[in-house]
């Protein structure tokens, strides 16, 4: 495995990129690796990492089927949590699972991915209304010394409510402000934010102009889906696109593919 970052350019701006559960595991099947999509994505990481299009990169990966169905089964979602160490374990746990499987794939192709799990990091501490804490500098410190941090939605421990589910979305939004992102890239299923045409919105800029369109998600999920993706991005100062996984090369080089919100 190679270091990724080249000298001289480890203080290049982070790219944070949320590669969708529903996009890497086969949504509707329990703990199943979407195994020819995730080798497409991390063909598409690898391949900008090598032409330099990105010098530093933090990916973020959501849960599908593993992270979203054993927290459904618990009754566990960002607003209601578990006291039970099992059920936090069989959310923890299986999202641990699906982030070994997008380490190996990524260092398959000589990426240097290393993982950041964000139950042992972040919290709730003023519960479900408060602010998400998420320190930065376990990420920011990997980054500036060549590594590619792969963080997860998760458990988070979340003040008078147990164990919370903390969504890759959210984790994205933290990060790209934390580290000062150059931009942000969603991968989802979609090609963008869709209107209620089922078109692809170019361009979004406040939520009450789309928010007839916004749904939650078709498959098991309990992090609220589109809607709470859009919302969660609006807040960022970074540009953020929102793309399938088609656009994924596009946005690495540097483009702006599916809908954009700023
Ligand atoms: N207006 C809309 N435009 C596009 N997708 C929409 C819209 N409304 C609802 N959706 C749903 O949102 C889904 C994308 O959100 P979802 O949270 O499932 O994706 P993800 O982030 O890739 O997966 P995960 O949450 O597992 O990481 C789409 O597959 C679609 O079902
Ligand atoms: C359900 C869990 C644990 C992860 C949720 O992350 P998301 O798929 O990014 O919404």
């Amino acid at each position: 495995m190679t270091a990724g970052t080249p000298a001289g350019r480890s203080a290049d701006p982070p790219v944070v990129l949320k590669l969708g559960g529903s996009v890497i595991t086969e949504k509707d099947r329990p703990e199943t690796v979407d195994e020819a999509a995730l080798a497409a994505a991390c063909d598409a990481v690898a391949g900008a990492i090598a032409a330099g299009a990105v010098a530093r990169l933090v990916v973020v990966h959501g849960g599908g089927s593993f992270g979203h169905h054993h927290a459904s089964a618990h009754g566990i979602s960002t607003t209601e949590g578990t006291h039970d160490a099992d059920a936090a374990m069989d959310v923890h746990g299986a999202m641990a699972r699906l982030n070994r499987a997008v380490l190996a794939a990524l260092h398959d192709r000589d990426v240097p991915a290393v993982p950041v799990h964000p139950l042992s990091l972040s919290a709730r501490p003023a519960g479900v209304d408060g602010d998400l804490d998420l320190p930065r500098s376990s990420t920011a410190t990997l980054l500036a010394e060549g590594f590619v941090p792969v963080l997860h939605g998760d458990g988070v421990a979340t003040a008078g409510e147990g164990v919370t589910v903390v969504s890759g979305d959210e984790l994205v939004v933290e990060l790209a402000a934390g580290l000062g992102a150059e931009r942000v890239g969603v991968c989802s299923t979609v090609p963008g934010v869709l209107d209620e045409e089922g078109a692809v919105i170019e361009r979004i800029d406040s939520f009450e102009a789309v928010a007839d369109a916004l749904g939650a998600s078709d498959a098991t999920d309990v992090s609220g889906g589109m809607a709470a993706k859009v919302r969660e991005l609006l807040e960022l100062d970074a540009p953020a696109s929102v793309f399938g996984p088609e656009g994924l090369e596009a946005f690495l080089r540097g483009d702006a593919p599916g809908t954009r919100i700023d």
